[in-house]
């Protein structure tokens, strides 16, 4: 007998993979997943997961025009494949159409065509509903609240309780609504015994299992149906969540017991799943960005220049003492090469001296020469990603390529294509982290847009969402064995007479000679800041912060979302915006963005006008604009960078001004780390207290974080990222080595979660153990954006969600991610956070006494997981404390408005 076959239908939740991994592991199945929206099935055209990943249905894209009748045929022919159908959970209600779509189809099925069914909560309510019973909001939502269920572990003598020899065991929930059987007409005296019997509202459902919960004092408990199962057919449901890490063990046996039933079930009525036909669902796993790229008939014969650059690289490097008081700026200072473009990725938080952080980077990583490295860009919705290099052995070619992409996997697919072509092999011994390859930002419009968010047409810009440099010239310091790597890649089949890595070193010699003035000095006066802007303009910016009412009443707004069933957790957040003069002299020479043309992009326009009481520029602006012009000036983004990592010093600092972004980080977050064996780690972040007299000690701050609400937002994204992981690495591939852990950083303490997760090696054991392949980091990074703990799960009903709350404006580069993917196939991203960045094309027109004077526009983004435990103040609060970080930078502290 071969591997029993079960069909997943996935209600787009953040924790359908790990109810695929469970059953993978648990029952020996093999699992495959049908959208409740599938397109193939004409149900809801457009709301397919993946792009291009069909499953091999091409005879089928005429689905649209399949009558009611057809396409529920073609249902039922699926169904016969299978062994059994699990319903999955997800955002919504059980009877909006919407939301659960096939679902229901399943609960009307003749009796020729049942098969064996089990729904978790949203399946399990839709189950409830289609037999009589009504789904009703809780009194207040449970959200990763861990319950103990109570059933009869006898089984009460009753056929096909899948509770039967089963210890009472504790699960996660996940649920706003439940279902309603008419549990509470009956009196407290008769309970106890009547609500393991159907009720009179819905006869044929047996009830299995139960949570009864305390409510307010004084008030009764409520009455919570955790589990049925139907009288005659093989339909069973739990509204708990069996697939949840903080659900016990013990739990598993009723996915057991369930299974054990349905085949029985199956051999009663002589049912046996087909295997041959055709086959609408898709694997569990997704398929690996360079196996879909190989399925494409070969490049064309003659290569392009790009495709020439940089192949078959060699490691040449050199390492140096790193001088005794050197920071990393300093460094930076001493090789730059005039260039506009520069990237740092700083562990800020080395220096043993710097804080009591627990969390501290070892290297810190900065590319150089990025006039002569490969660009990738990418915008949403573009059909091409540009390839381009500024300058080539020493001359300036500005060459440029749009590259049209594949939509099977789209700047994804071109990312790993490039990188592959330009793998240093496993045999080449790496003594840093990153010897070389991307380095750069990628926007939250871009997660939003991989996970099947539709941006619309009306952006107002055409910034990179996707913005890479392949670096083939770095220097890493190695703030733990204090040395200086100075690296470079070359291509190999070019000789080079090229002596950047010895006068790179020379110059990182005489940094141990030469006097040094203080990277920065704290004591020095930041520039004056007026938060109405009434004061000289060059002198001084103007803030504008989110407003506190507007904020708490969003807040509110997400709690209506959760408490309908929406979503289970929301990250909400807002933006503080700083215009002040012109301070780096290549954004003075950088063209701005002509003028919006739409009457919507006007209408943006004016709003930011308004907002700004200023006019958008839309020329050049001239270099005797008011201030400085010098990128060392005291308020350059580079010099606020510096008093930003000297203020808040972080594991994840980085500096970027690359293309039209420049951005300034003290990000504390990983969002994904993974090495060249594939094993790779995630770090969610949840939970967040400021440091204070009464919050002084980590012992002080574990009272404060480890309580439910706080547990229960953490838990909620750990599943999630879970679930990306899963979808990627595969069943049984995911593990939680540290979970719920409260960790000290320099003004705040965060609470935080390790998930790990394994690739699959390469099929065919080419390349050892070293390599991983077809899938690499970058198969992960794809499948995970944007992160999760800045959106909230559901994923994409909450992005969904988020951006009507937030007014459709773009985060950009704020819960984005910044990071490298190494030649080696390792690579590091963290979320950005606790960071300002600006677009150079993003620039305001102030009137001051001088007369009209242009402004730069700086973004700092700060917000928090809002659910329905949150209080708006409490939120309101979390928000500010988290921009408090970035602004003080400009000399204010919102905590004290
Ligand atoms: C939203 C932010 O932070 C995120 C939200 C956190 C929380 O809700 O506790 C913690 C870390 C980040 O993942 C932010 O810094 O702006
Ligand atoms: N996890 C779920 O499936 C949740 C179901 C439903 N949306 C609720 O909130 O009750």
């Amino acid at each position: 007998m071969g591997r029993p076959r079960i069909l997943f239908l996935d209600a787009y939740d953040s924790f359908s993979n790990n109810i695929t991994s469970l059953l993978t592991t648990l029952l020996g199945a093999d699992v495959f997943v049908l959208p409740i929206d599938d397109p193939l099935l004409g149900t809801h055209p457009g709301g397919h997961h993946y792009d291009g990943d069909d499953g091999g249905a091409d005879d089928n894209k005429d689905a649209s025009s399949l009558s009611h009748g057809e396409r529920r045929a073609r249902f039922v022919a699926e169904l016969k494949r299978y062994d059994a159908v699990v319903c999955g959970p997800g955002p919504g209600n059980p009877d909006t159409e919407a939301d659960v779509g096939l679902v229901r189809h399943v609960w009307q099925l003749a009796d020729d065509e049942l098969l064996p069914v089990f729904g978790v909560c949203l399946g399990f309510q839709s189950l409830v509903s289609a037999h009589g019973g009504q789904v009703r909001r809780l009194r207040r939502g449970l959200h990763g609240m861990v319950r103990e269920i109570h059933h009869r572990e006898g089984g009460g003598g009753v056929e096909g309780d899948v509770f039967a020899g089963v210890r009472r065991f504790n699960a996660t929930l996940y649920h706003s609504l439940c279902g309603d059987i008419g549990q509470d007409e009956v009196g407290e005296g008769e309970w106890e015994a009547a609500r393991w019997r159907p009720s009179a509202r819905c006869p044929d459902l047996v009830p299995l299992a139960w949570v009864e919960e305390e409510r307010e004092q004084g008030e009764e408990k409520e009455r919570i149906l955790m589990a049925v199962k139907h009288r005659t057919k093989p339909f069973w449901g739990v509204q708990y969540h069996p697939e949840s890490v903080c659900t016990d063990e013990e739990g598993n046996k009723v996915i057991l017991n369930w299974f054990r039933e349905a085949q029985k079930w199956n051999r009663e009525k002589g049912r046996v799943a087909l295997s041959e036909g055709h086959e609408l669902a898709r694997a569990a796993t997704k398929p690996s960005l360079l196996s879909q790229l190989k399925l494409r008939p070969t490049e064309q014969d003659a290569p392009r220049w790009w495709e020439l650059l940089e192949t078959n690289p060699t490691l040449h490097s050199l390492m140096v003492p790193l001088p005794a008081g050197v920071q990393v700026p300093d460094i930076v200072e001493a090789v730059d090469s005039g260039c506009a473009e520069r990237i740092v990725l700083d562990s800020a938080n080395a220096a043993p001296a710097s804080s009591r952080a627990d969390v501290r980077g070892r290297y810190s990583i900065i590319a150089a020469k990025l006039d002569e490295s490969l660009h990738v860009e990418y915008h949403v919705g573009d059909p091409y990603a540009t390839i381009k290099i500024r300058s080539l052995g020493g001359s300036s070619v500005n060459l440029s390529e749009k590259i049209p992409l594949e939509p099977s996997g789209g700047v994804w697919g071109l990312l790993a294509a490039f990188h592959e072509k330009r793998r240093v092999p496993a045999a080449e011994p790496a003594h840093t982290p990153f010897v070389g390859g991307f380095m750069g930002y990628i926007t939250y419009e871009q997660g939003l847009s991989d996970i099947g968010i539709c941006l619309g047409q009306d952006r107002s810009h055409h910034r990179p969402d996707v913005s890479l440099a392949w670096v083939t010239k770095s220097i890493i310091v190695d703030h733990l064995q204090q040395v200086i790597h100075v690296q470079q890649l070359r291509s190999g089949h070019l000789e080079t007479t090229d002596t950047w890595i010895d006068k790179t070193a020379a110059k990182l010699r005489a940094l141990q000679d030469s006097p040094r003035r203080p990277s920065f000095n704290l004591s020095a006066v930041p520039p004056s800041l007026s938060t109405v802007g009434t004061r000289r303009p060059s002198m001084s910016a103007s803030i504008k912060p989110p407003q506190t009412k507007e904020y708490e009443a969003k807040v509110k707004t997400c709690q209506e979302y959760i408490a309908a069933g929406e979503s289970y957790e929301l990250c909400l957040t807002d933006q503080t915006t700083i215009t002040r003069p012109i301070s780096d002299v290549w954004t003075q020479l950088a063209p701005a963005n002509p003028l919006p043309s739409s009457p919507r992009k006007l209408q943006q326009k004016q709003r930011f006008q308004s907002q700004h009481n200023g006019a958008f520029l839309n020329s050049p602006i001239s270099s005797s604009s008011s201030s400085s012009s010098s990128s060392s000036s005291s308020s350059s983004s580079w010099s606020l960078f510096k008093r930003l990592r000297k203020h808040q010093p972080a594991p994840f600092a980085s500096y970027l001004r690359l293309g039209p972004a420049t951005l300034v980080s003290a990000s504390p977050e990983r969002f994904l780390t993974y090495d060249r064996a594939g094993r790779c780690s995630m770090r969610p972040m949840k939970g967040t207290v400021r440091k204070s007299d009464e919050v002084a000690t980590l012992a002080q701050a574990e009272r404060i974080l480890h309580v439910p609400k706080e547990e229960a937002e953490n838990l909620m994204i750990v599943d999630l990222v879970r679930h990306d992981l899963h979808g990627v690495c595969g069943a049984g591939r995911v593990t939680v080595p540290d979970l719920l852990k409260v960790e000290e950083y320099q003004s705040v303490f965060q609470m935080i979660t390790v998930v790990e997760g394994q690739l699959p090696p390469r099929p065919d054991g080419h390349g050892g153990q070293e390599e991983t392949g077809p899938y690499t980091g970058l198969d992960v990074l794809a499948a995970s954006l944007p992160p999760g703990s800045m959106t909230g799960a559901p994923k994409k009903r909450s992005c969904e969600i988020l951006r009507e709350i937030e007014g459709h404006n773009e985060r950009g580069l704020y819960s984005g991610v910044v990071g490298y993917m190494c030649a080696t196939g390792r690579g590091d991203w963290s979320v950005t956070i606790r960071s300002l960045f600006r677009w150079d094309d993003e620039q305001v027109v102030v009137n001051t006494e001088d007369g009209p004077e242009t402004h730069e526009v700086w973004r700092i983004g700060a917000g928090g997981a809002v659910t329905i435990l949150s209080t708006p103040e409490g939120e309101r609060e979390e928000m500010f404390t988290k921009l408090a970080g970035p602004l003080r930078i400009f000399g204010e502290d919102p905590c004290r408005w």
